[in-house]
């Protein structure tokens, strides 16, 4: 059977580089490209590659996935960054693309979408929800794709059960003391030298609180989810958000 051809982009990045080496280590994978920042896309269609491994920054993301869909390559991105008017863009792209898959997943490790999945089935039993991500400090955005996504997740699964917004008596605070609000979800951001990635949902009833933790403590705790991703995107024609779909936890 012949391997699946995969090219990274940010392949000198922290979880490119890694990404580089799983693909490489995969039998049933070839690695055709590994770009960095100023090498030729035209390189992807020159190597073949069915699947770009799209992990790079926000700033790049966009042309690099407006080469892939013109060109049919499938993607398979970890860039975060992601906003509603991003999506609309990327939608267009891929309506003149209709066969090309494209997988987005704010997080690819395991325990972080059973995070925003157990999170999602405890929002409406709890009055307060907030949540508090930590990462190591070169990271360019915040909050995290991952806490963005989780807060999402969260007011939809309490606006579905009818709750009520949590109860928060703040009448005046410093800019940002409650952290940003995500859908009325506050997140919180923490960048701490020696972690990498890490995320808590707190929630809280009266007397008790509930506290739902991940950490990712090598960036290898991503590649099993990359792979996936790369398996099932040729599959699967068009917008994919999130990995939990490739993992029928739905
Ligand atoms: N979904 C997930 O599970 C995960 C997602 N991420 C996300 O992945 C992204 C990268 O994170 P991280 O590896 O820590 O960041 P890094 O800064 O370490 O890596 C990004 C790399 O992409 C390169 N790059 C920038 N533009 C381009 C381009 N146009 N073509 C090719 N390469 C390019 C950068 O080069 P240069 O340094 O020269 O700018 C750099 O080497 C972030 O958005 C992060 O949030 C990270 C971990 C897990
Ligand atoms: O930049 C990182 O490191 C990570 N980025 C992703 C995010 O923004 O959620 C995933 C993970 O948190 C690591």
């Amino acid at each position: 059977m012949s391997k699946l051809r995969v090219a990274v982009l940010g392949a000198k990045g922290r979880i490119g580089s890694e990404a580089v080496r799983a693909v490489e280590a995969a039998e049933d994978l070839e690695l055709v490209a590994a770009l960095g920042r100023g090498d030729d896309l035209e390189t992807l269609t020159a190597s073949g590659a069915q699947v770009a491994v799209e992990l790079t920054t926000p700033d790049s993301v966009m042309d690099n996935l407006d080469f892939c869909l013109r060109h049919g390559i499938h993607a398979v991105v970890g860039t975060t960054g992601w906003t509603d008017e991003r999506l609309t863009r990327l939608k267009a792209l891929l309506a003149d693309s209709p066969q090309t898959g494209v997988l987005i997943a704010p997080n690819f490790s395991i325990g972080a979408v059973l995070t925003m999945k157990f999170a999602q089935i405890a929002a409406p039993y709890f009055e307060s929800v907030e949540v508090i991500e930590l990462h190591h400090p070169n990271k360019v955005d915040a909050p995290s794709g991952t806490a963005t996504r989780t807060a999402q997740l969260i007011a939809e699964a309490r606006a579905r059960a009818g709750s009520a917004p949590a109860p928060d008596a703040t009448a005046t605070a410093l800019d940002g003391a409650r952290g940003a609000s995500v859908d009325g979800i506050p997140v919180h951001a923490v960048r701490l030298r020696g972690l990498l990635a890490h995320q808590e949902v707190l929630l809280g009833a009266e007397g008790e609180t509930l506290t739902v933790r991940h950490d990712s403590l090598h960036h290898s705790s991503f590649m099993p989810g990359i792979l996936l991703g790369a398996r099932r995107v040729v599959t699967t024609p068009g917008l994919t958000f999130g990995l939990e779909h490739f993992l029928d936890l739905n």
